[in-house]
């Protein structure tokens, strides 16, 4: 079967190059210390950095999608999540409100703070509303950043159900992640960054 992601050589002068693939429904966790270019290969698959190589999403190259359509499919989120509204809720469109509402209970979040200033919320809640907000996309492809970084226990455990549940409807999910736990938990292949370097884990 077609991978939906293929990475041929990516690169940029500060990182790379990189190759490899992601199919659909499956989870790659990316870890590795602090600075070591994870962050820098999630921006280039996004094509927000400059960068050289190739990247098909099913087949097509991106050379060929524009980059508001490529940015719709393959959804960046990154460790800090930048939000441009007063409130989450004025971050969703009336299409995506159904979803939205599903999720929240997933998270543990009430819809009540869809309406508070995102300033008021706390970090974890605006790290829970971050990853909605990126759900709601219905992206083919999720590049998330340490999406539990500022999360309790059970936040987190709640997060890590709803990531599987989403990989297992079949959501292409590249996480980076310090925790090894996780990783193991999530990751169907495990990879490891180190100066820039990616390299696959031995089982
Ligand atoms: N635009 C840039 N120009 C020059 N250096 C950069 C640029 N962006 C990032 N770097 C450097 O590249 C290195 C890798 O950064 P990156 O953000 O990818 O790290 P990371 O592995 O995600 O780290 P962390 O786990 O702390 O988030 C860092 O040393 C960073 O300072």
């Amino acid at each position: 079967m077609q991978p939906r992601l293929q990475v041929h050589n990516l690169q940029s002068p500060l990182a790379g190059p990189y190759s490899f693939e992601l199919a659909a429904g499956q989870c790659i966790t990316i870890s590795g210390p602090s600075g070591s270019g994870k962050s820098l290969l999630l921006r280039m698959l996004c094509d927000l950095d400059p960068n050289t190589g190739e990247v098909l999403l099913d087949g097509a190259p991106r050379s060929c999608i524009s980059a508001p359509a490529w940015r719709a499919q393959v959804v960046y989120q990154p460790a800090e999540p930048a939000w441009w509204l007063p409130t989450a809720g004025a971050h969703f469109k009336p299409g995506q409100v159904p979803r939205v509402h599903a999720l929240l209970p997933q998270l543990n979040l009430s819809p009540a703070l869809l309406e508070q200033d995102v300033s008021r919320l706390s970090t974890g809640e605006r790290q829970r509303m971050a990853l909605i907000r990126s759900l709601a996309c219905e992206p083919k492809v999720l590049l998330l950043d340490e999406p539990t970084a500022a999360l309790d226990p059970e936040s987190v455990a709640a997060t890590e159900a709803l990531l599987r549940k989403e990989v297992r409807n079949g959501l292409s999910l590249l996480l980076v992640t310090h925790s090894a736990t996780q990783a193991k938990a999530l990751g169907s292949r495990r990879m490891t960054m180190r100066e820039r370097q990616l390299s696959e884990d031995t089982p």
